[in-house]
């Protein structure tokens, strides 16, 4: 028997999930971050851990997105081939997208547009996050199983793939690539990995894995029953040995789970493809039987781990307003401090405007000397909000406007993951300092601003740069006057410890 579809319901239900998935992280994500919270020696990853819990819980009470960073939209549809269409009218990626704009434009929790057009070239944003990235497969049955994921930027950025030959080792090639990784992708998160097919499966079955729930704590309860699964428990306990950790940050938790999707190919090759989901996980999954649209049913507070975290008591209190060389030089890596007073923000398009105009000899519209930079791109707020949700970006991709940033007399910036040794090098020259606030606690980072107001390049939109005025902005010292850079050191010492004093089970 034919069951129809109707269009409204599939419309509603993508529009459903995807704010649905905005605040509620996947519970199997919490809980086994929760369990790396009560596993982490490392302080700082330990911190950061806290820090991505409090924002989750926090985001699940307040109904606002887990991370600035609200996605790019995939959706992968199993279409039933007993089911039809009420209206076919419309491609269903006409469809779906009316379904990422309604969920985007969602008058009480509006999601950030970070979606543009014209990638090459004018790079301009579609303002509701449209298109989805959709792929529709056929299957036999009478429903309509879809998957909606709203895929991180910083962590998408950090895909890999190889066409390896035949006998070339994986577990080599996953652990030559997650250092190269960074933290821009914001561990601890997971990796998915897709092997086999052709170049374009393998990419989409390393997609598709991270659909997968976390389950690593019971497959090492239970032991692996096939190579896949044994493959999986190696390059968890060997990525994990690396001491990457948290954001970074040195630590015993860099991933959560390993995902291996696999497909036959060809007797010449063995593609794979490694892509890595971050701290700001978010999938849902829901079916559709022609009885009306898909409903999820919301986690309960409860089944957070009770972490609530606070300000060190260590953290200095830093008053942007009277900030002065001596003073950012006096600052260590890995000091705890709490920002005070107005700074400005900015990001890729921002910078690159900035050195367009400069390379013109062009007046700009802000004074940077003395200030400081946010590298950041935040949601619109709603209600009473000053600013939605507003963690950092990844610095690293702003390190090649970094030497002429800090020639405009910028004093310090803050931001995401690690910075390249030139650019190390350069704050160094400068006697400048980056500092790090973490990726994936964008509400609770939010919390901290008190005052927002675009002062430059309103047409770029997230993009555009605002001055903030902050009260007890946390970040930690990541790269100091003297060139100590925390993302370097200390990934390294985790590494050694892990390895001497045997931390990890099984590393
Ligand atoms: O776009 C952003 O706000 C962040 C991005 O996802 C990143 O991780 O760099």
């Amino acid at each position: 028997m034919t069951v129809t579809i109707k269009t409204a319901d599939l419309i509603e239900s993508v529009a459903d999930a995807l704010q649905f998935i905005s605040y509620y992280h996947p519970m199997d994500y919490i809980r086994a971050l929760g369990e790396a919270y009560e596993a982490e020696k490392s302080p700082a990853a330990k911190d950061a851990i806290a820090q991505i819990l409090t924002n989750s819980r926090m985001c699940a009470e307040g109904h606002r997105p887990i991370c600035q960073d609200t996605g790019i939209v995939n959706v992968f549809v199993k279409w039933g081939m007993d089911c039809r269409l009420d209206d076919t009218s419309q491609s269903m990626q006409e469809i779906v997208d009316e379904g990422v704009r309604r969920a985007y434009l969602h008058p009480e929790n509006k999601l950030r547009a970070s979606i543009l057009t014209d990638p090459a070239f004018t790079r301009r944003n579609t303002k509701d996050n449209t298109p989805s990235v959709l792929h529709v497969e056929m299957v036999p049955g009478d429903k309509v199983s879809v998957d909606v994921a709203a895929k991180g930027g910083g962590s998408e950025n950090k895909s890999k793939f190889k066409m390896m030959n035949p006998s070339d080792n994986i577990v080599d090639w996953v652990l030559e690539m997650v250092p190269q990784m960074g933290a821009g992708w914001c561990p601890p998160g997971m990796l998915g990995i897709g092997i086999g097919g052709t170049a374009e499966r393998a990419v989409l079955l390393a997609k598709q894995s991270l659909m997968d729930p976390i389950d690593m704590g019971q497959l090492k309860e239970r032991g692996p029953r096939s190579d896949v699964e044994e493959l999986r428990i190696e390059i968890f306990d060997k990525v994990n040995a690396l001491g990457i950790g948290a954001q970074g940050l040195g630590g015993l938790s860099t991933i959560l789970d390993v995902k291996i999707n696999d497909f036959p190919c060809h007797a010449a090759g063995k593609p794979v493809a490694m892509i890595p989901n971050c701290a700001a996980t978010r999938h849902a999954h829901f079916t559709l039987d022609g009885s009306g649209p898909a409903y999820l049913e919301a986690p309960k507070l409860d089944e957070w781990p009770d972490v609530n975290w606070t300000p060190s008591s260590e953290a200095k209190r830093v008053q942007l307003d009277q900030l002065d060389e001596a003073e950012v030089q006096s600052w260590k890596h890995g000091d705890r401090l709490l920002l005070n007073g107005k700074m400005l923000t900015g990001r890729d398009a921002a910078h690159k405007r900035i050195k367009d105009m400069l390379d013109k000899g062009e007046e700009l519209p802000v004074e940077f000397r003395g200030r400081v930079i946010y590298y950041v791109g935040p949601v619109d707020p709603v209600g009473e909000e000053v600013v939605g949700p507003a963690g950092p970006t990844t610095a690293t991709r702003m390190d090649k406007f970094t030497s002429m940033m800090l020639e405009q007399g910028l004093l310090a910036m803050v931001g995401k993951a690690e910075r390249g040794l030139d650019t190390v090098a350069s704050i160094k020259k400068h006697k400048s300092a980056y500092l790090m606030a973490v990726g994936g606690s964008a509400y609770l980072v939010s919390r901290a601003i008190k005052g927002s107001k675009v002062v430059g390049f309103e047409d770029l939109g997230m993009e555009a740069i605002y001055e903030f005025e902050v009260q007890d902005m946390p970040v930690t010292v990541a790269v100091d006057a003297e060139g100590q850079s925390v993302h370097h050191l200390a990934p390294l010492v985790w590494q050694e410890k892990i390895r001497k004093e045997s931390l990890l089970e099984g590393a």
